[in-house]
């Protein structure tokens, strides 16, 4: 079930005959959202989480050839400020942890969006640049083995971004060490430099920083201030 998107008489919309990307981005419920941020963040940790989840939903919508952006969620007042941006809430139904929300969301996507290629993105991307987000999915082969690319996070362990092309399944394997998995399981690494803002995301103290020197979203700067 969605959130904003099933009309009243209680279907879908009509699936896009072609299209840009979809592009799907998993939220965790706020409460429990960016734990590792809590030493550093106290009481503003849950307010930083759904002010990381806005600047980039906001960037994503802004980037050049995405058709849509959605987001697998249970938290409501996150679904609720995520669809006024633009974005498709989808309840995050499976309740199976973020590769289980992934999978959820990338079936609806393909439902709504068959023909688009599709691509999951970290909800935690305060520094996203539309522009640098529009390279790296222009970097995105189109045919090739599996049809799956992603891109490493700014530590290297880790992922913020993973593609498939419209017939492939998106198989994500999210979580610590990412890369790895990623790469053993068949998926093109796209080794893009000067795509920054993509890749770091911010899970820690140290990682906000480097994000607000990148330059962050208008959300995650407010909820930034309320620190000092
Ligand atoms: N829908 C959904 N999203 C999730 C879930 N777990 C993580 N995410 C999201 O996936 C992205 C990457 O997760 P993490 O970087 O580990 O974020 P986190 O779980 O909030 O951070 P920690 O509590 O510090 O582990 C973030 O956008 C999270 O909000 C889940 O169970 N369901
Ligand atoms: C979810 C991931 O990592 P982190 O929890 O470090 O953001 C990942 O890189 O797949």
């Amino acid at each position: 079930m969605t959130q904003d998107t099933v009309r009243p008489d209680g279907t879908l919309p009509p699936p896009a005959p072609t299209g840009g990307w979809s592009l799907v981005l998993p939220l965790k419920p706020l409460g429990l959202a960016k734990s590792r941020l809590a030493p550093f963040a106290g009481p503003h940790r849950a307010d930083l989480a759904l002010s990381f989840a806005l600047d980039t939903v906001t960037a994503a919508l802004a980037c050049p050839g995405v058709s849509r952006v959605l987001v697998v969620t249970g938290d409501p007042l996150a679904g609720e400020r995520l669809a006024a941006l633009g974005a498709v809430v989808v309840t995050d139904e499976p309740g199976g942890g973020l590769n289980a929300a992934l999978t959820h969301g990338a079936a609806y996507a393909r439902r709504i969006g068959p023909h688009a290629p599709l691509a999951a993105l970290s909800a935690d991307l305060p520094a996203l640049r539309p522009a640098e987000l529009a390279r790296v999915l222009g970097a995105v082969p189109t045919g090739g083995p599996g049809g799956r690319a992603f891109l490493a996070d700014s530590p290297g362990l880790g992922t913020t971004l993973l593609a498939c092309a419209p017939g492939a399944r998106l198989a994500p394997a999210f979580g610590e060490g990412s890369r790895a998995r990623h790469a053993a399981g068949g998926a093109h690494e796209i080794t893009l430099p000067d795509v920054p803002s993509v890749r770091r995301d911010v899970d820690t103290g140290k990682d906000l920083v480097q994000a607000l020197a990148l330059g962050v979203g208008p959300y995650t700067a407010a909820a930034a201030a309320a620190l000092v």
